[in-house]
């Protein structure tokens, strides 16, 4: 898994965080394997410390890799401390005061709370098959670490030196490991959807503006055209266009000139409903399918926006206005291009008239 995991970070279009650590999880967890099963070849201690931090950092690999790849801050620290402490503790219960059960308790205990934590993050910022997949598999662990730590006290000897193979440890190992494998599974699968999503999020938004693109404006329009031909219910277009933009990049550049395009958007987005679809049509043409609105609301929708332009001020940046054609479908119109067709000629009388105006056809 970790080679799978490490080609398929490497093949990645963009970079993904989380990843290397995920690909590094099974590798610990197979090393920890390696120990336990030398259990009767090498010192008794050797293979508890090392057996037990590997799978311990495996799966705390695991949990870093999603705290990052849902960009939550890793609290690194303070899990390596709480490690450390950890193995002191068991090394205590082993060289100065040896108690198995205390060792088997402590060391199911913390795993338990790790999965747990695990499977909180995931159920709270995760989505879909993959995570429900993982937040299974760290709940299932969670409740045999914590099965193991309480039967403890009436399964083993507390003078115990070596694990004993019954029944409720070998569900205990087995867990472990089918975790560590489905886990890797869970992070493939999380990987794919994320890469989809970036790539539908790529496709259909301005990767400027983040306003949506020409074929998703249109998508939205095509819905509206069909709801209105089918139900009749109204909607419009707006065409905006920003006032001499080209004079814009010539004095301030044209690093300034996109955040004006970037500021512009916010403004326009901040003033819509959740329903309306707001689009890049080009250069500095921005497009807004206005469902459920009639002619007389989406000019006064076409008004609210104008105004908060020109009267909008930001530091470092030039003030600037902005041109509005107004359509709304109606009867003779023949589809979503024909209405758009409308609405510039709509923004071509407002910017013959002298600019920042809106005009309604
Ligand atoms: N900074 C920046 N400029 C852009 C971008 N896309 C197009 N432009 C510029 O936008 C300007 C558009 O200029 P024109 O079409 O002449 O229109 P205008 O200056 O706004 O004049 P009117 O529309 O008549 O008010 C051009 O100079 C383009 O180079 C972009 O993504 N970023």
């Amino acid at each position: 898994m970790t080679m799978v995991l490490w080609g398929v970070r490497r093949n990645l279009p963009v970079a993904m965080p989380g990843v290397p650590a995920w690909s590094m999880a099974p590798l610990l967890c197979a090393a920890s394997t390696v120990f336990f099963s030398l259990d009767q070849r090498l010192p008794g201690f050797v293979v508890m410390l090392a057996g037990n931090a590997l799978l311990m950092s495996g799966l705390g690999l695991f949990y870093f890799g999603s705290l990052r790849f849902w960009h939550q801050s890793c609290p690194w620290r303070s899990w390596t401390a709480g490690g450390a402490a950890l193995l002191a503790a068991m090394s205590y219960f082993y060289c100065f005061q040896p108690d198995f059960r205390a060792r088997t308790m402590l060391f199911a205990g913390s795993m338990a709370v790790c999965a747990f934590a695990h499977a909180r993050l995931l159920q709270r910022h995760g989505k879909g098959f993959s995570c429900r997949l993982s937040v299974i598999v760290l709940a299932t662990l969670c409740g045999v670490s914590m099965l193991r730590a309480a039967t403890t006290f009436w399964l083993d000897a507390p003078d115990s030196t070596r694990v004993m193979q019954m029944p409720m440890q070998q569900l205990y190992a087995v867990s472990f490991h089918l975790a560590a494998l489905l886990l890797s599974i869970g992070g493939l699968l999380m990987l794919s959807e994320r890469v989809r999503y970036e790539f539908e999020h790529q496709a259909s938004h301005d990767s400027l503006t983040g306003a949506f693109t020409r074929r998703t404006l249109f998508q939205a329009g095509e819905r509206e055209w069909t709801r209105w031909t089918r139900y009749g219910r109204p909607f419009s277009v707006l065409l905006l266009d920003i006032d001499r933009f080209k004079s814009i990049n010539d004095r301030w550049g044209h690093p300034t000139g996109d955040k004006v395009l970037q500021e512009c958007t916010t403004l326009i987005a901040a003033l819509l409903r959740s329903g309306d679809a707001l689009g890049r049509y080009g250069g500095e043409e921005f497009v807004v399918v206005l469902g459920e609105t009639d002619g007389a609301a989406a000019w006064m929708a076409a008004e609210r926006i104008r105004q908060a332009l020109e009267q909008h001020r930001a530091p470092d940046l030039p003030a600037y206005t902005a041109s509005i054609g107004v359509a709304t479908a109606a009867a003779g119109d023949t589809g979503f291009g024909n209405l758009l067709k409308r609405a510039d000629m709509a923004l071509y009388q407002a910017k013959a008239s002298g600019r920042n105006r809106s005009i309604a056809l």
